[in-house]
C-alpha cells in the first residue's frame, strides 16, 4: 500500500493538536491532523468536557437562582428543570464550538484533516481507518501524539451488568431528572455533577474513597466546600470501598464497605467519575517505542518529548494536570522550541484550575500542606468570603479566601479561592505570582469596589 508522506503528524485533535496544527502548515510544514471523529471535531473539551458541562453547570445556577429568589425580593416562583431543554442547550453550543473548529480546520488542512482512527504500524508511520471505511498508511518525521483521555472504569464486581453513566452519558440523559443519584468519585467531575443534578432536583450521594473530598486541597477548603454541599442537601459516604454493583428493577445498589460494616446505598443512577484512562492502548506504542507508565500515560521530559526522537506527546496523555489550559501551554512549549528556536519548558509553569461548583473553587501554587511539606517558612493569609463587600451585595457571603506567602520575601506561594467569580479572580493573584510580586501590591493595589477581586486586599491585610 502507498504510504503518503508529511513533515507532521498530528495523532487526536485535542486542545493541543488542533491548535498546533495551523501553526505548522504555517510554518510551511506538510501536516495531517488525524481525529478519530467528526463528533470530537475540537477534541474532548468543547464535545464531551469543558464546555458541555459549564453549560450545564449555568442552567443549574439559573434553577438555584430562581429557588432563591425570595430572599432578592424576586418571587420568581418554583423552578421547574425541563432536562430535556437543558440538553438541548448543550448540545446547541457544542454544536456551534464544534462548526467554528471544523471551519478552522478545514481552512488550514484542507485533505489533510483526515477523519479516521489512528495507530502506529512502524516506527513513525501512522494506519489510519477513515470514516468512509477506507485504510491509509501516513508517514512523518515529527509525530505529535494528543489523543487524550477517556473515562476510567474501575473493576467493580456487577458494574458493567447493573450499567452505569460516565461524564458523557449523563450529559445524553433525556426525560425526568434522577430520582437518586449516586457519585462514586468525589473529584472534580464527581462534584460538579454532584451539584449540577441536586440543583436539577435530584436527591444526590457523592462517595469518597478517602476521609477528605478533593484529597489534594488543604482540608480547610475541602471542608468548607463540602459544608456548602451538605447544606444544598448533598449526602456524603466517605472513607468507603465500593465493593459491588446490583441492579434490582429500577433500583442500582452500591454496596460499600465502610467504618462500621457494610452498606446498601440504593439510587435510580450511577455516576462513575474516578478519574480518567490514557488512550493510549488503541495506539499500538509497541510499533514505534514509544514507553507508557504504569498507567498507561507517555512520559515525557519537560520540552514533551518522549523516549524516541520526534515523537511528542502533548495534552492529558503525557500524565501531565489534565486540563485545557495545559493542552494549550503544551502546544505553546512544542511552538517555541521547534519553530521559533525557543527553549521552552513545563517545570516553571504555574497550573491554575477552577472546580465549577457554586461559589466556584479556584487555586494556583501551593496549598498549605504542600508548602509545610516541604519545609518552607510560611505567613498564611485567611478571610471568610463574607469578609467580601461584593459577596454581601450579591447574597453570597458563602466560602473563604486563603493565600501562603514566603516569609521571608513576601512572594506569593499560592492561593485558593472559594467565593463568588473565583475562576477570575485567581488570574489577578496568578499573575502577581508570575511577575514575582511581593503580596503588599494585592494588598495595597487599588482594586475597583464593590468587586470579588477587591476580595484580594482585605485577604492580604489579614498578613
Ligand atoms: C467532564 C469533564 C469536564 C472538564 N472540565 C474542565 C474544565 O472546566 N476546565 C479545564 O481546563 N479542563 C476540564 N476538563 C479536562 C479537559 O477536558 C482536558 O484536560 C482537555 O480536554 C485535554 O485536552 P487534550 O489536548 O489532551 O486532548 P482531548 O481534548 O482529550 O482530545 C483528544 C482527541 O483525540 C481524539 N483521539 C483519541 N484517540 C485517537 C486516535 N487513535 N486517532 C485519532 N484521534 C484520536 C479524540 O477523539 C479527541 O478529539 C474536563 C474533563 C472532563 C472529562
Ligand atoms: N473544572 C475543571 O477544570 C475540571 C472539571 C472536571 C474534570 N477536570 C479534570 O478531569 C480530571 C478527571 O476528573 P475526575 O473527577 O474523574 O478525577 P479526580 O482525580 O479529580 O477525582 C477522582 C476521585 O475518585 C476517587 N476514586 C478513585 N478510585 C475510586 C474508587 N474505586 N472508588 C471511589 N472513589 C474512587 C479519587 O479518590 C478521587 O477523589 C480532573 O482531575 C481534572 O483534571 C477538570
Amino acid at each position: 500500500m502507498n504510504i503518503e508522506h508529511y513533515d507532521a503528524i498530528i495523532i487526536g485533535g485535542g486542545k493541543a493538536g488542533k491548535t498546533l496544527a495551523p501553526v505548522l502548515v504555517k510554518a510551511g510544514r506538510k501536516t495531517a491532523l488525524v481525529e478519530r471523529s467528526l463528533q470530537m471535531i475540537g477534541g474532548g473539551c468543547i464535545n464531551i468536557a469543558c464546555i458541555p458541562t459549564k453549560t450545564m453547570v449555568a442552567s443549574a445556577e439559573v434553577a438555584h437562582t430562581a429557588q432563591n429568589s425570595a430572599v432578592y425580593g424576586v418571587n420568581a416562583g418554583v423552578p421547574v428543570v425541563d432536562l430535556d431543554a437543558v440538553i438541548r442547550r448543550k448540545r446547541a453550543v457544542v454544536q456551534a464550538l464544534r462548526e467554528v473548529n471544523l471551519h478552522n480546520l478545514e481552512n488550514a488542512l484542507g485533505h489533510e484533516l483526515i477523519i479516521g482512527l489512528g495507530r502506529f504500524v512502524g516506527p513513525k508511520t501512522v494506519e489510519v481507518q477513515t470514516d468512509e471505511g477506507t485504510r491509509r498508511l501516513l508517514s512523518a518525521d515529527e509525530i505529535f501524539i494528543n489523543t487524550g483521555t477517556r473515562p476510567l472504569i474501575p473493576p467493580l464486581p456487577g458494574l458493567k451488568e447493573a450499567g452505569f453513566l460516565t461524564s458523557e452519558s449523563i450529559m445524553e440523559l433525556e426525560g425526568a431528572v434522577p430520582e437518586h443519584l449516586i457519585v462514586l468519585g468525589s473529584g472534580y467531575i464527581g462534584l460538579e455533577f454532584a451539584q449540577m443534578f441536586r440543583r436539577y432536583g435530584s436527591r444526590v450521594t457523592v462517595v469518597g474513597q478517602s476521609a477528605q473530598i478533593l484529597t489534594q486541597q488543604d482540608p480547610d477548603i475541602a471542608n468548607a466546600v463540602q459544608k456548602l454541599l451538605e447544606q444544598e442537601g448533598i449526602g456524603f459516604v466517605l472513607e468507603a470501598k465500593a465493593l459491588r454493583v446490583d441492579r434490582s428493577g429500577s433500583t442500582t445498589v452500591l454496596q460499600l464497605h465502610v467504618a462500621d460494616g457494610k452498606l446498601n446505598l440504593e439510587g435510580s443512577h450511577l455516576l462513575v467519575a474516578v478519574g480518567r484512562a490514557p488512550t493510549t492502548d488503541i495506539l499500538n506504542l509497541a510499533a514505534t517505542g514509544v514507553t507508557v507508565d504504569g498507567r498507561g500515560f507517555i512520559p515525557v521530559n519537560d520540552r514533551l518529548e518522549t523516549n524516541v526522537a520526534g515523537i511528542w506527546a502533548l495534552g492529558d496523555i503525557n500524565g501531565g494536570p489534565q486540563y485545557t489550559h495545559i493542552a494549550l501551554d503544551d502546544y505553546r512549549i512544542v511552538r517555541a522550541n521547534l519553530l521559533e528556536g525557543g527553549n521552552r519548558s513545563r517545570n516553571d509553569r504555574l497550573v491554575p484550575s477552577a472546580l465549577f461548583i457554586d461559589p466556584e473553587l479556584a487555586h494556583v501554587g501551593l496549598t498549605e500542606t504542600e508548602a509545610r511539606h516541604q519545609g518552607l517558612d510560611i505567613r498564611i493569609a485567611k478571610v471568610d468570603a463574607a469578609a467580601v463587600p461584593r459577596a454581601r451585595t450579591l447574597g453570597r457571603t458563602e466560602g473563604l479566601l486563603k493565600a501562603i506567602v514566603d516569609a521571608q520575601t513576601g512572594h506569593i506561594l499560592g492561593c485558593t479561592l472559594l467565593c463568588q467569580a473565583a475562576g477570575e479572580v485567581i488570574s489577578t493573584v496568578q499573575m502577581a505570582m508570575t511577575a514575582r510580586l511581593p503580596y503588599t501590591v494585592l494588598r495595597d493595589g487599588v482594586l475597583t469596589h464593590p468587586t470579588m477581586a477587591e476580595g484580594l486586599n482585605v485577604l492580604f491585610s489579614k498578613l
